[in-house]
């Protein structure tokens, strides 16, 4: 069975103010959808700035078992060729993917319109995780799917033999969601539309159409309704990976909680998508600027300047949500050094990632002395102003990346030093985020 490794205690403290350049490395989200859709092209895709953590390792992994020929040529330099839309063969073994959530539920749609079978496990946090969200619409196709009870991995999806194209409307805001479905979409004949109330990070819509596919995006009164033409042959494209918004997020968070801090975050992606926690933050009194703002890889991206600021608590819409779904850790963290109180709304998604999000900041707050409370769907922070959190404990991660990062952060800025109980799935998003803080100033250690 997959496990995480041994775990890796790990601390922060306080020290002088942060200054310098974080070149953040690339985009997760579209890291694993080039490797994808590379695998399903005629030709050769090739890729630079591609995430090297362990989340995008597994997917590229798991391409290779399903008949794509994925080659390694430098840091971030990648090459994929694929076996064109319908061409995956029968994995012989089974699909382990880690800690990622987006690796297994697309996967999972890009087999399930194929006569194949495929059988996905991952790490003790994966397992936890909900997959009925994505087997419901891709049964739809004509998949089957036989997994632990509650929808949950290991799990074996037996492929449509002679799939049939769907019309979907998403039940909750998920990107992975939607993509699984237009991912089995491409190897049925026909239609498929996904109909989403709100929209969410569009990285497949995106790099389909760049591919080739034939897809539309209609805004409706009932919300986004993309429709795709099945059976396209999708042709390599090269793809540059702009950089994660969500891991700049930590070296954001921590310049404007660090006094005195001056940095630059370059070549950030911007997309409508993915930006809300840095409009969240300018909202709460942050002092970003955003540079040279500009196209890259088909992304807007802008270079952040982003300075130490006294920020004060706000209500953050649910509307704001889904673009910033994976920062409200480490917002929550901002949301503790701000003067008075910050509300999260409309973030029950976050109860379904790596961990439950809001349970592992809640209490991992209260250790540090802020005080919180929580619903089901809001989380609500009692900021302490600047300097005031006490900290002084150890945190529980949960085997989650974010909050590993977002507690780290923390400790930057807190009376006492902050632990974490493992910081090992940090690697999983962002392996090089250790020396990158080091190299701004920070100070966070093993042991
Ligand atoms: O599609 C993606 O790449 C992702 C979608 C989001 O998950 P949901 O689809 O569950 O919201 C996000 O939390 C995850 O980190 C990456
Ligand atoms: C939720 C996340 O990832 P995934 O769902 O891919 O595991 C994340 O990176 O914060």
């Amino acid at each position: 069975m997959s496990g995480h490794g041994d775990p890796i205690p790990m601390k922060s403290r306080k020290g002088g103010p942060l200054a310098g350049v974080a070149e953040v490395p690339g985009d997760k989200s579209i890291s694993h959808r080039a490797l994808i859709l590379g695998a399903l092209s005629v030709g050769r895709t090739e890729i630079t700035g591609l995430l090297e953590g362990q989340d995008v390792l597994d997917t590229a992994k798991a391409m290779r078992a399903f008949g794509a020929t994925v080659t390694r040529h430098g840091p971030g330099e990648w090459s994929v060729e694929g076996v064109g839309v319908g061409g995956f063969a029968e994995p012989a073994d089974v699909i382990d993917c880690g800690n990622s959530g987006t690796g297994v539920r697309l996967i999972m749609g890009c087999m399930a319109s194929s006569p194949i079978s495929a059988t996905f496990t991952g790490d003790a946090s994966l397992r936890k995780r909900p997959m009925g969200r994505v087997t419901d619409p891709l049964a739809l196709f004509g998949a089957r799917a036989y997994g632990r009870a509650g929808g949950r991995l290991p799990m074996t999806i037996v492929g449509a033999a002679e799939p049939v194209p769907v019309s979907y409307t998403t039940p909750m805001a998920s990107a992975q969601v939607k993509s699984a479905v237009l991912l089995a979409g491409l190897n049925a004949p026909g239609q498929t539309v996904v109909i989403e109330k709100v929209p969410t990070r569009d990285h497949t819509e995106r790099m389909l159409k760049g591919f080739g596919a034939e897809i539309t995006v209609e805004a409706t009164p009932e919300g986004n309704r993309i429709t795709l033409q099945g059976q396209p042959e999708l042709t390599a494209q090269r793809v540059a990976v702009p950089r994660d918004p969500s891991s700049a997020a930590f070296p954001v968070c921590a310049a404007l909680l660090v006094p005195g801090s001056d940095i630059l975050v370059p070549g950030v992606s911007q997309n409508p998508t993915r930006n809300g926690l840095f409009l969240t933050l300018r909202d709460m009194g942050a002092d970003i600027e955003f540079l040279n703002p500009r196209e890259e890889g088909g992304e807007p991206v802008a270079d952040l300047r982003v300075r130490y600021s006294e920020l004060t608590g706000i209500d953050v819409a649910p509307e704001r949500a889904s673009s910033q779904i994976d920062e409200y850790p480490v917002l929550s963290v901002v949301a503790a050094c701000a003067r008075g109180t910050t509300v999260m709304r409309g973030v029950h998604e976050l109860r379904v990632k790596e961990s439950d999000r809001i349970d592992a900041m809640a209490r991992g707050l209260e250790a540090c002395g802020v005080r919180v409370e929580e619903d089901d769907d809001t989380l609500i922070v009692h900021g302490m102003g600047p300097g005031g959190v006490p900290g002084g404990a150890t945190c529980a991660t949960h085997i989650d990346h974010r909050i590993a990062m977002s507690f780290l952060i923390l400790g930057l800025a807190a009376q006492a030093p902050i632990a974490v109980d493992d910081g090992s799935p940090i690697a999983t998003s962002f392996p090089v985020f250790e020396e990158l803080m080091a190299g701004l100033g920070a100070v966070i250690e093993r042991g």
